[in-house]
């Protein structure tokens, strides 16, 4: 069997009384954009900073390309929290300096062309952005990396429904095809055109690992139709 670029084996989370993730297995193969889709609540955050290592299970094991999670998988692992990392008093400039000095696979001129693309000036102050600018400015870094496996938490919440096009082709243009990318959203609709396969996660379980493809054949459903039936309340 093809080994799986990430994986998680039994994972349990809890904090104090409340379990965030309930005996968590699934793999996710290399060159794979993947769609973690739950809903508020439901554990996509935790199980992203668990694969980032920066959040430790009550049980179970994950590894990224065969390695446990831990300091040798963060250089390989870059991660987009749904907080932004930066300091207000930054400019761009200098958050951009701050993540090259910090990861050896940080790409300068990628993240020019990023800027670019973003519509995003070096000067720009952060505290200045506006939220969407902001993530737009999130995405680039962790793109700008080399990495194999990239992790976005709701990379596309504070973006405009029209620049959603656009930052969803940047993500596709910039992220290379032998890596992995798991991105979490509950904006289906918007963001299934970019995914190869999702994995549905309610209360902390997953109920579906499938290829979009297959969903599409199967079922002869949008993958927003399958997750609204699944989520109905
Ligand atoms: N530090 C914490 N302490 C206690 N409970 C927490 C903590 N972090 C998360 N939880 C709980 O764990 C569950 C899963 O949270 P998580 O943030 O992983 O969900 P999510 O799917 O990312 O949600 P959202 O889409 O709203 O961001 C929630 O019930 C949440 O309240």
């Amino acid at each position: 069997m093809e080994q799986s670029l990430l994986q998680f084996q039994g994972i349990s989370k809890s904090y104090s009384s409340k379990k965030a993730l309930r005996d968590v297995t699934f793999g996710i193969g290399a060159g794979k954009i993947v769609g973690l889709l739950g809903t508020n609540g439901s554990g996509k955050t935790t199980l992203m900073k668990i694969a980032a290592g920066l959040n430790h299970p009550s049980e179970g094991s994950v590894t990224v390309a065969g390695l446990p999670v831990g300091l040798n998988t963060k250089s390989i692992v870059s991660f987009m929290p749904d907080r932004p990392l930066t300091e207000s008093w930054m400019k761009v400039k200098d958050a951009i300096g701050f993540y090259q000095d910090f990861y050896q696979d940080f790409d300068g001129n990628k993240a020019k062309r990023m800027l670019d693309f973003m519509n995003l000036s070096i000067n720009d102050r952060i505290s200045s952005l506006s939220k969407g600018m902001n993530e737009r400015l999130q995405l680039t870094l962790a793109l700008s990396r080399n990495a194999k496996l990239y992790l976005l938490d709701e990379p596309i919440g504070g973006v405009d429904p029209v620049a959603r096009t656009k930052i969803l082709d940047a993500i596709v243009e910039f992220y290379s095809e032998d890596s992995s990318l798991v991105i979490s959203t509950h904006l289906v609709r918007d963001i299934e055109r970019i995914f190869d396969e999702v994995i549905f996660i309610q209360n902390g379980e997953i109920v579906l690992q499938d290829e979009v493809e297959n969903i599409r054949i199967k079922h002869g459903k949008s993958v927003d139709d399958m997750f609204k039936e699944v989520f109905a309340e």
